[in-house]
């Protein structure tokens, strides 16, 4: 019986090429092929699945994550949409060079400051920021990655960059891992396709103060390799 294959998507083209080089996948067709969109990112028609991942580089941030996949989703089926890339990890829970797994994916900025504080989109009625792992796709990511650490990796538009911004969110969130860009915009085109979904992070740098000399890529992206292959025993 054929399966449709998982779709993987990362934001820059790096983190994807990583992944696939893992797999010994060859890169995808060149940017725009296939597609008369006008924008800068683009998101190249896939080669049809005789591989059983799909792995595309869509864009930073959670718009660009929402649009790229929800376009990719719309031209093709897939049984399964993961988030994957690198992440800053939230100091003592998870370590630099590590690889982290979310229970939740949390749009951590989707809400409103108020002079008592930052209100979530839960408060305003506007629906829910966060976005939990289907349940099948986190217990073979656990099985396959038993090192991971496990918790809510937050989706934010502005990477945090003072101590005080990093306290706040340990705080607001005390079961939050790490932190990235993409994850939360890719679970909702994945919800909205009715796609069953999961994020896969390897940690570059602590969330904290800004100091991108220090962000460890190489360890990152050989974290990110290394988990590769636990993509192949998905669901
Ligand atoms: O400079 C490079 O060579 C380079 C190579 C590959 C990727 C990058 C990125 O900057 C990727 C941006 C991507 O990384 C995520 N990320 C990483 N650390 C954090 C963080 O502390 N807070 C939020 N996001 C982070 C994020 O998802 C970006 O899309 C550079």
């Amino acid at each position: 019986m054929s399966r449709h294959p998982i779709l993987v998507v990362t934001a820059v083209p790096a983190e994807a090429d990583a992944l696939r080089a893992a797999l010994d996948q060859e890169p995808g067709p060149a940017p725009g092929t296939g597609s008369d969109h006008p924008g800068s990112r683009r998101v190249a028609t896939p080669p049809e699945p005789t591989a059983s991942l799909v792995i595309e580089a869509v864009g930073v941030g959670p718009a660009a994550a929402a649009a790229g996949t929800a376009r990719l989703l719309a031209r093709r089926r897939y049984r399964a949409v993961i988030s994957a890339g690198i992440a800053g990890g939230f100091p003592g829970r998870a370590d630099v060079g590590g690889t982290v797994l979310a229970g939740r994916t949390i749009a951590a900025d989707l809400g409103a400051e108020s002079p008592d504080g930052f209100l979530p989109v839960e408060e305003l009625g506007f629906g829910s920021s966060i976005l939990a792992t289907d349940p099948a796709l986190l217990e073979a990511l656990r099985a396959a990655l038993p090192h991971a650490a496990v918790g809510d990796i937050l989706t934010l538009s502005t990477v945090t960059g003072t101590e005080e911004t990093a306290a706040r969110l340990a705080a607001r969130f005390p079961r939050a891992v790490a932190e990235a860009m993409e994850g939360y915009g890719v679970a909702v085109a994945a919800a909205d396709a009715g796609v069953p979904f999961a994020e896969l992070r390897s940690i570059s740098n602590p969330v904290g103060p800004r100091d991108r000399a220090t962000w460890r890529l190489a360890d990152a992206f050989a974290a990110l390799r290394a988990a590769a292959p636990a993509l192949h025993t998905l669901p």
